[in-house]
């Protein structure tokens, strides 16, 4: 199978877009180690797919991907177990606007430790044997979603670190590459969520359009995807896909070319 030997590891894998990745990683012959701050429903997870495919092809490791101890525990065990790693995927993510650091610490900070670990193991200068990252941001990483503009700002970091830290990359060798997947609007409870949020009640009509126009993805769609990327090594380093009902396709960002020249 095609990811036959392979190591990968994936965060927030409990449920969700993340347990899909998990899913699809076991179902090609990787090796997955789930990474969730949810004990029971990653533990659950886990008994699940060693029914599915066999014991000893996924191990869960409890998680807090915005503490650098518990994450780099979870590293060890893994790598430990598994003999190194090839594939990362940062997927945990949450919107709380309320509690805006913790959002950030979990979706931006998260995605940020998650690439400097995984590269401190697969880049060839340090004995590594290269690999693929993806990061997962949201279609609110690439334009202003007016309903959580903290969840938006997480999301705009995401793409932006992972598109740098990917041309560094090239630039300095490191035999890694650097995906980010922004997938539009996905049934899973982060969305649920949201319908039951009064606050957001106002701004439902706004997000109404977009649904429509988007659909809703189921996460195995996603998860597609994300297969098609991590197979893909022609794919380019830095490559940030959008996903809605309708497809996927790379976005074109602005280079400096495209900057006006002063005309204030
Ligand atoms: N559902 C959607 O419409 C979309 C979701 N996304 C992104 O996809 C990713 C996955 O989201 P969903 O599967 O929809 O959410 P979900 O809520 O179904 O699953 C998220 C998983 O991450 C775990 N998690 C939360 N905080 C964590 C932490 N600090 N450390 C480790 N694990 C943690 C949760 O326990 C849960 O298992 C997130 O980054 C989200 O922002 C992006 C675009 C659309
Ligand atoms: C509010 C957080 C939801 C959590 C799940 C998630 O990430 C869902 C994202 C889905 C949609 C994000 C939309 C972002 C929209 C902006 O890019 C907006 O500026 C796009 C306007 C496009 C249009 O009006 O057709």
């Amino acid at each position: 199978m095609a990811l036959e030997g392979k190591v990968a590891l994936v965060t927030g894998a409990a449920r969700g877009i993340g347990k899909a990745l998990t899913e699809i990683l076991l179902q090609n012959g990787a090796k997955v180690a789930l990474l969730d701050v949810d004990k029971n429903a990653g533990q659950e997870a886990v008994s699940a797919f060693d029914e599915e495919f066999g014991a000893g092809r996924s191990v869960f490791c409890c998680c807090d991907v915005s503490s650098e101890v518990q994450f780099r525990d979870a590293f060890e065990k893994s790598t430990q177990l598994f003999g190194g790693l090839d594939i990362i995927c940062n997927n945990a993510g949450i919107v709380n606007e309320s509690d805006w650091e913790k959002a950030v610490a979990v979706n931006l900070n998260g995605v940020i430790r998650g690439t400097f670990l995984a590269l401190e193991l697969m880049k060839k200068e340090n004995g590594g044997r290269g690999g693929v990252i993806v990061n997962i941001a949201s279609m609110a990483g690439l334009g202003p979603h007016a309903v959580a503009p903290v969840y938006t700002a997480s999301k705009h970091g995401v793409v932006g670190f992972s598109r740098a830290i990917a041309e560094a990359s090239t630039v300095l060798g490191y035999g890694v590459r650097i995906n980010v997947l922004c997938p539009g609007f996905v049934q899973t409870t982060i969305f649920a969520s949201l319908e039951k949020d009064e606050a957001l009640e106002k701004l439902r009509n706004q997000r109404g359009k977009l649904l429509e126009s988007w659909g809703i993805l189921e996460p195995s769609d996603v998860a597609k995807i994300f297969l098609r990327i991590v197979l893909d090594d022609s794919s380019r380093n830095g490559g940030v896909l959008v996903i809605t009902s309708k497809g996927a396709e790379y976005i074109n960002f602005p280079t400096a070319a495209d900057v006006p020249a002063a005309t204030l």
